[in-house]
């Protein structure tokens, strides 16, 4: 096999997800043991929901497919970094994935969605680079969303948080990186997807701007994370270092645009 069928095989690989235990992180773990993963390592700061996601993959996969760490990923990479490469011995697969809306603690949100995400990828990163000490190469798929490519009136901080997660991965994941440390970073950016994050915005904004919002970018469904799960898989096989996947709409994976859309005033 060639280096970079290696890195886009599945089977057998150590896979992390950050807020892995409910929705789209959930549907990635899900998807990626579905096809061939060793184990599953859900990291997220909800206990009750960890162990109920570690018994659910665990029935349907198999024993110790699924481990859930309770984690909160502002505090605890280098604790938890350190004990899961103890334990494990090899990362293959880092998904940052947690995240928060909750734009009346601008701090917290930026800590969790933004720094976190940074700080994680530049850990596994280290990890992985193939001119490390045992450094094997690796995967790290970074969560951003379509809001990363808009401008209009909802949820400023989040957005901000979006912006900079896709700025850092596609400069992490530079052509020039990958050909020098052999570490793969991928971005994916879904759309509107059904889960507990998104049904909060309807508590922060007017239900006819978000529903103005919504027709001026034309999606079409609110999605399921199945089918964010389903992609997150898809661009793993299929994408080099460096790019940026739009899932929206229950549709397959499409590269993001380079480009930035500005909702004009109404
Ligand atoms: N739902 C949507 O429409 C979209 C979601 N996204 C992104 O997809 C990702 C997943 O979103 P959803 O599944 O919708 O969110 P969710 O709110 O349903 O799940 C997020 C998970 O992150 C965990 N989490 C939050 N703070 C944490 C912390 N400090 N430490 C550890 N875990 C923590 C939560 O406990 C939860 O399990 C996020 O990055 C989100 O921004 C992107 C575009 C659209
Ligand atoms: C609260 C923040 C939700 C962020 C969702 C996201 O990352 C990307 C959304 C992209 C475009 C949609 C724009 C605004 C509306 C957001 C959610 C609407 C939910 C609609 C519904 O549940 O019917």
């Amino acid at each position: 096999l060639k280096d970079t069928d290696k890195e886009r095989e599945i089977e057998g690989k150590v896979v992390v997800v950050t807020g892995g235990t409910c929705d789209i992180g959930y549907a990635i773990a899900d998807h990626f043991l579905n096809n061939g993963a060793k184990v599953a390592i859900l990291l997220d700061i909800k206990i009750e929901e960890g162990i109920q996601a570690e018994k659910e993959l665990n029935s349907k996969y198999g024993e110790n497919k699924a481990v859930f760490i309770q984690c909160d990923v502002t505090v605890d990479s280098k604790r938890l970094s350190e004990y899961i490469l103890r334990k494990f011995k090899h990362v293959d697969i880092f998904v940052n994935n947690a995240a928060s809306v909750e734009e009346n603690e601008p701090r917290k949100l930026m800590l969790i969605n933004a720094v976190a995400t940074i700080e994680w990828s530049i850990i596994f990163f280290k990890h992985m680079r193939k001119d490390n000490f045992r450094g094997e190469g690796g995967t790290i798929i970074n969560i951003s969303s379509t809001a990363a490519h808009n401008i209009d009136p909802l949820y400023a901080t989040y957005k901000a948080s979006k912006f900079a997660i896709l700025g850092f991965s596609q400069s992490l994941g530079h052509k020039y990186n990958y050909n020098k440390y052999g570490v793969r970073v991928l971005t994916l950016c879904p759309g509107p997807t059904n889960t507990t994050l998104v049904n909060n915005v309807y508590n922060l904004y007017e239900r006819k701007l978000v529903e103005k919002v919504i027709k001026y970018y034309n999606f079409a469904t609110i999605q399921s994370s199945d089918n964010v799960g389903r992609g997150a898989v898809e661009v793993f096989r299929s994408s080099e270092s460096g790019k940026s996947w739009d899932i929206v709409d229950e549709k397959p994976p499409v590269e993001s645009p380079n480009t930035i859309t500005v909702m004009p005033e109404f």
